[in-house]
């Protein structure tokens, strides 16, 4: 199994080249199940994740051909233009063996069901972060007419005769994917469907905009209200992933914390304004670029600064764990309090075996910034989690091992080379 090994005390220098979002380019390959014709997505990053959801598409019946080999683009990034067609569905079955290997591929349960009127899709169960409940997808479907019963760990869903029929829904709690996919099926819905306190997420725009592209007709994505009129049939369009948020975070956390000077390229600060106060907060200088962001700090210390994970456009929960890498430097005590996932704090005890000193309380975890790190065999816990010990690991005395990288190649395009290329001494270690 992969390592990653990371010695750590250079600074990074140089440009690092931002991929498609991950968390928009999984709802965008679901969207392509709502038509017959082809959906061409480009600046689809290559992840462990897009893979198996390649698959799982595939399983419905989906044609996918990815354009001859990576291309190579502007600003030295690599990309890809993925064609997807689901000329029939041949399988409205999204199985447990599928489903619990990924968890966003329960959001099939919208397309498929607006497209064929029937859906029978498994639970995703809980993962290292939390439960994963779905009520709010049940009752934003049920609004919709279907109905939905629960057996044997699956959902079944069934359109009513003539179709899914549009409504007024207002979510008792902000969700990502209920949002994406209740939005989905109302697509194809007969009549007007009103979501009220929708997800506001970037992802959640980029989403109704390649939506839009295909003949949906949406208005209000991006603000707490979302209107679908309904239309008979989707057609096929091709539409750009956005950049990764999260990736663009994580690596101006990584150039915070290492000290230096590096240009994120192909992304956009207006995508994460809070999280990218809270890093200028901590001691870096953060301008923005004609494609992307500068992130330097050079001298200075890092600062402590307290952060509440919140819905967009608060700090993100994905960035957590990073900010808390962060924070083990700071000169001060900070606080960082996780309101999304009840139990995303396994990097904590992680962090501690590099020297960090933080406790928890409840959903708040105390920081106290140490003047050095020391190098340890560490192990990945999850997508993000594994992350902040990279850049713990980036300013660690010695040789940092991160263990079970799966995790990492879950949502990290490419991570070592990223950060060698800026001066970095990181290196996959296979076995
Ligand atoms: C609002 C938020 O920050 N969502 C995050 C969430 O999206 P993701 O779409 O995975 O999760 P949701 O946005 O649906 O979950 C938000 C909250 O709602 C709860 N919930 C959700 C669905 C449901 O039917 N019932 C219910 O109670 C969840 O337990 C959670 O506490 O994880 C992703 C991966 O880490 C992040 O990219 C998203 O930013
Ligand atoms: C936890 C994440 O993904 P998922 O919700 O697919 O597990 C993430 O993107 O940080």
């Amino acid at each position: 199994m992969d390592r990653i090994r990371i010695r750590g005390g250079n600074a990074l220098h140089g440009s690092i080249p931002i991929s498609g979002a991950k968390n928009a380019a999984l709802p965008l390959m679901i969207a392509s199940l709502l038509t017959d014709d082809t959906l061409t997505l480009e600046n689809v990053p290559h992840l462990a994740d897009v893979e198996q959801l390649i698959r799982i598409l595939g399983n419905h019946g989906a044609d996918i051909s990815v354009n001859g080999r990576r291309e190579r683009q502007q600003g030295d990034s690599y990309a890809r233009t993925v064609h997807f067609t689901s000329r029939n569905i041949v399988d409205t079955t999204a199985p447990y063996e599928l489903v619990s290997k990924m968890r966003a591929s329960f959001w099939v349960l919208g397309p498929l069901l607006a497209r064929e009127g029937k859906a029978r899709v498994s639970l995703p169960g809980g993962c290292a972060i939390g439960t994963r409940p779905v009520d709010l997808f049940i009752e934003g479907l049920t609004a919709l007419g279907a109905n939905i019963e629960i057996d044997g760990g699956y959902i079944n869903a069934e359109a009513p005769p003539g179709g899914l029929v549009g409504a007024r829904y207002v979510f008792p709690k902000v969700s990502v994917g209920a949002t994406h996919v209740v939005m989905m099926a109302a697509t194809l819905a007969k009549g007007t469907t009103v979501i009220g306190n929708a997800a506001r997420e970037p992802e959640v725009v980029d989403l109704a905009n390649c939506l839009i592209a295909m003949g949906a007709k949406i208005t209000g994505a991006g603000t707490s209200t979302i209107t679908v009129e309904g239309v008979t049939s989707l057609s096929g369009a091709r539409h750009r992933v956005l950049p990764d948020r999260i990736e663009t975070g994580t690596y101006a956390m990584a150039v915070a914390m290492a000290g230096g000077d590096v240009v994120l390229e192909n992304t956009d600060a207006a995508l994460l304004d809070t999280a990218l106060e809270a890093i200028r907060r901590a001691g870096a200088e953060i301008t923005p670029t004609n494609n992307g962001i500068r992130v330097y700090r050079n001298g200075g210390g890092i600062k402590p600064v307290d952060v509440v994970t919140d819905p967009y456009p608060g700090f993100p929960t994905d960035l957590q764990a990073q900010f808390m890498g962060l924070m083990t430097r700071s000169s001060g005590v900070s606080h960082i309090t996780e309101t999304i996932f009840e139990n995303r704090f396994m990097h904590v005890q992680e962090l501690a075996r590099l020297g960090a000193k933080i406790s928890l309380s409840g959903q708040t975890a105390k920081i106290e910034g140490v003047p050095r790190l020391k190098g340890a065999p560490v192990m990945a816990t999850d997508l993000r989690a594994s992350v902040s010990l990279v850049i713990a690991g980036l300013v660690a005395e010695g040789e940092t091992m991160v263990s079970r990288v799966y995790h990492l190649d879950r949502g990290f395009e490419r991570l070592e080379e990223k950060l060698t290329r800026c001066g970095a001494e990181v290196e996959r270690v296979s076995e």
